[in-house]
């Protein structure tokens, strides 16, 4: 890539993600509401046999590009950081186990895995129809 002379480049921010993928088994079930008011919240997906997805989850990190590095993060080291925080543990089932809970849990999880201030966006793919966003607000 060609490299102009005189001032130096502006600061600028990128967007990188890594996308993971997982299957699971869920049944959607609140310990805060009496089973038929459960039926009647969650339908289909209270079923007690519960169902099961292959979620797609993307993290994506927000930050300065370095102008020596070329790079916000080393995204072999975001590899490295999901697998070892995030898909190694097991869902809290004191909560419901919608996406929303789901990428709460991620997102708090990536939290203590990645530099201060670097994380921006836990998006979820629970179908190709059904898609989940935190952003840690
Ligand atoms: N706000 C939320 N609503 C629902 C969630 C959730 O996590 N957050 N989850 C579900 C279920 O997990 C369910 O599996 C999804 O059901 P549905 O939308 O019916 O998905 P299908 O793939 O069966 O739908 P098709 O459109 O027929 O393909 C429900 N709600
Ligand atoms: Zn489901």
């Amino acid at each position: 890539m060609a490299e102009s002379s005189g001032n130096p480049p502006a600061e600028r921010i990128g967007y990188i993600t890594r996308v993971q993928s997982f299957s699971a088994c869920h049944r959607l079930h609140s310990l805060r509401l009496s089973d038929e008011e459960n039926k009647e919240v969650y339908g289909k997906c209270n079923n007690p046999y519960g169902h099961g997805h292959n979620y797609k989850v993307e993290v994506t990190v927000r930050g300065k590009i370095d102008p020596v590095t070329g790079m916000v993060m080393n995204l072999t080291d975001l590899k490295r950081s999901i697998e070892i925080r995030t898909f190694h543990q097991t869902f809290l089932l004191s909560l419901p186990s919608t996406t929303e809970n789901l990428a709460v849990y991620i997102w708090d999880n990536m939290a203590k895995a990645l530099p201060a201030s670097l994380l921006y966006e836990i998006r979820i793919h629970e179908t190709d129809k059904n898609i989940v966003v935190y952003r840690g607000e």
